[in-house]
């Protein structure tokens, strides 16, 4: 006799995207299930954004204290509580948890806890986490199974037993000295945070920069910040070499432009990318096929070169950001609706949680450089943004890059406090298609960090005549 069962959706990985595909479809009447090995609601609010926010929140805190002095506000000798860092950072996954649970009852939507993997073009086998299989076939399956922290083939590295973000936010201790591998978004802003929570820190990156993605300029400027905050920063270091185990001692040996060098350390981190999940989960059986990286491959529409299969999120190769995940899902929810809403072109921006923050949407002066792009640049360090005269937070700039044949703008960066906020009105008058000297021209409130955009377009170079 058939086993199986039958659904209008199946969706398997229950990441941002496929959450909400998954709520607001079942909410229409269609029989969805859900196929989550681990994290209910992706990993995002358990293991990635919003702890490492939330530790990077009490991280700020430490340093506010630490730097009161300066602000007039005496305190006395002070120390940082692991365990009460991890306490709160935990209420807060519980009750996001909670809220998961009642959407998921709310919606109508079934949640299958176990590991999911293709044995045909249309159904699922699923292994139970309480024991026991699942044979799911869905009119529609919708991959959304994400990305694993990548660890880099260096010997002694895998037997070190090396944290990546989700250990290392499990830690109910400050290292004694921590090496972070890779100085990307997740390892400088985990290196501040254990830096303000008391570590000594080391950040090894084998690129010429840190953030590779990101101008020279900005990468330098997060350099000095994160210099200034007394982590030691080793740009152009391969490391070669690992012995001992992580939380207990580790001597890493790094080549360097000046020659070798071995780091003491007490624990190791790895954040040097992602890998998609997309192994031993079938689709060789299914015929979906993947890029050479692993990636589902997908088209604009986010189909895969099956007709009745979607994939979304990290693992279809959309940029890996929560935010991305979650315009995939509006993305396949109106195409499911009969649109024809696709990626191409969206804007997508970031944010870097460090402090101060860096934040960019649109074309970056490498891109256009590369590109051979004509542009218009103008940038303002932050010193000339009132706002700090009254803060003292100093350090970054503003950059924008404007058209040469109309006066839209085409990308924007900034270094420096709620960079993130202020980059979304600069987003937000590129949706519209403004000409930057509206927002030039727009009256902006006294004593924002926003302010500074009207300073920072008035240095615009005028368009070349004819
Ligand atoms: C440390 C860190 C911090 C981050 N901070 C931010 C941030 O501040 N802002 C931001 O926008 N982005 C951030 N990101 C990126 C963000 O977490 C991801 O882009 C986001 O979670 C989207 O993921 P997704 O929807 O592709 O899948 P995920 O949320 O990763 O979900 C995939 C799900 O599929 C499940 N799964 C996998 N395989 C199977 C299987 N075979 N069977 C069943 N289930 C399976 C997994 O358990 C997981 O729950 C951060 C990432 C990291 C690592
Ligand atoms: N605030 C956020 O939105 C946020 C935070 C964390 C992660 N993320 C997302 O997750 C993705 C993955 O983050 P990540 O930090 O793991 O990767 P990343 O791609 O941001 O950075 C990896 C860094 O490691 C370096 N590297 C690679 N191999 C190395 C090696 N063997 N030794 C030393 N350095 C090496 C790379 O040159 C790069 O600078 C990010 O690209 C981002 O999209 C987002």
């Amino acid at each position: 006799m058939d086993q199986t069962e039958s659904f209008d959706v199946v969706i398997l990985g229950s990441g941002q995207g496929g959450k909400l595909l998954a709520w607001h479809l079942a909410s229409l009447g269609k029989r969805v299930a859900v196929v989550e090995r681990q994290w209910i609601g992706g990993s995002c609010p358990a293991v990635a954004c919003l702890p490492s926010k939330n530790e990077v929140w009490s991280a700020h805190v430490a340093a506010t204290v630490r730097h009161a002095g300066h602000f007039g506000t005496v305190t006395g000798p002070f120390s940082v509580d692991m365990a009460k860092v991890l306490a709160r950072k935990q209420g807060m996954i519980d009750r996001d948890l909670a809220a998961h649970r009642a959407a998921y009852e709310a919606s109508g939507a079934e949640l299958i806890m176990g590991t999911g993997s293709f044995i045909s073009s249309d159904t699922l086998e699923v292994t139970l986490n309480e024991g026991g299989s699942r044979r799911l076939r869905g009119e529609k399956i919708v991959i959304n199974v994400g990305t694993h922290a990548l660890i880099p083939d260096v010997p002694g590295l895998r037997a070190a037993i090396p944290l990546t973000h989700i250990e290392a936010l499990e830690l109910d201790r400050a290292p004694e000295h921590l090496i972070v591998l890779g100085g990307g978004y997740t390892g400088i802003e985990m290196a501040q945070a254990f830096r303000r929570f008391g570590s000594r820190v080391t950040i090894v990156e084998q690129g010429t920069q840190l953030l590779a993605h990101e101008d020279l300029d900005v990468a330098e400027e997060v350099l000095n910040i994160l210099r200034t905050d007394g982590i030691e920063v080793l740009v152009g270091a391969r490391l070669t070499c690992i012995e001992g185990r992580s939380g207990v001692k580790i001597q890493a040996y790094v080549q360097l432009s000046s020659g070798p060098r071995m780091l003491e350390g007490t624990d190791i981190l790895v954040s040097v990318g992602r890998v998609p999940n997309t192994a031993g989960i079938g689709l060789e059986a299914a015929r979906i096929a993947v890029d050479d990286r692993g990636y589902v491959q997908v088209d604009g529409a986010l189909k895969t070169n099956l007709p009745n299969i979607w994939a979304i999120g990290e693992a279809a190769g959309s940029p890996q950001f929560t935010h991305a995940s979650f315009d995939d899902f509006r993305i396949v929810r109106d195409n499911l609706a009969g649109g024809n809403r696709r990626t191409d072109g969206r804007l997508v921006p970031n944010v870097v949680f460090i402090e101060p923050q860096v934040a960019h949407v649109g074309l970056r002066e490498r891109d256009a450089q590369r590109e051979g792009r004509k542009v218009r640049m103008a940038t303002l360090p932050l010193a000339r943004v009132m706002r700090t005269m009254a803060t003292d937070q100093v350090a970054g700039f503003m950059k924008v890059l404007v058209g040469t044949d109309d006066d839209r703008i085409l990308g924007f960066t900034m270094v420096g406090p709620e960079a993130g906020e202020v980059m979304a009105v600069v987003q937000t008058a590129m949706i519209a298609g403004l000409p930057y000297t509206s927002l030039r021209d727009a009256v902006l409130a006294h004593l924002t960090f926003a302010e500074g955009l009207a300073p920072l377009l008035a240095r615009v170079p005028p368009r070349a005549a004819g």
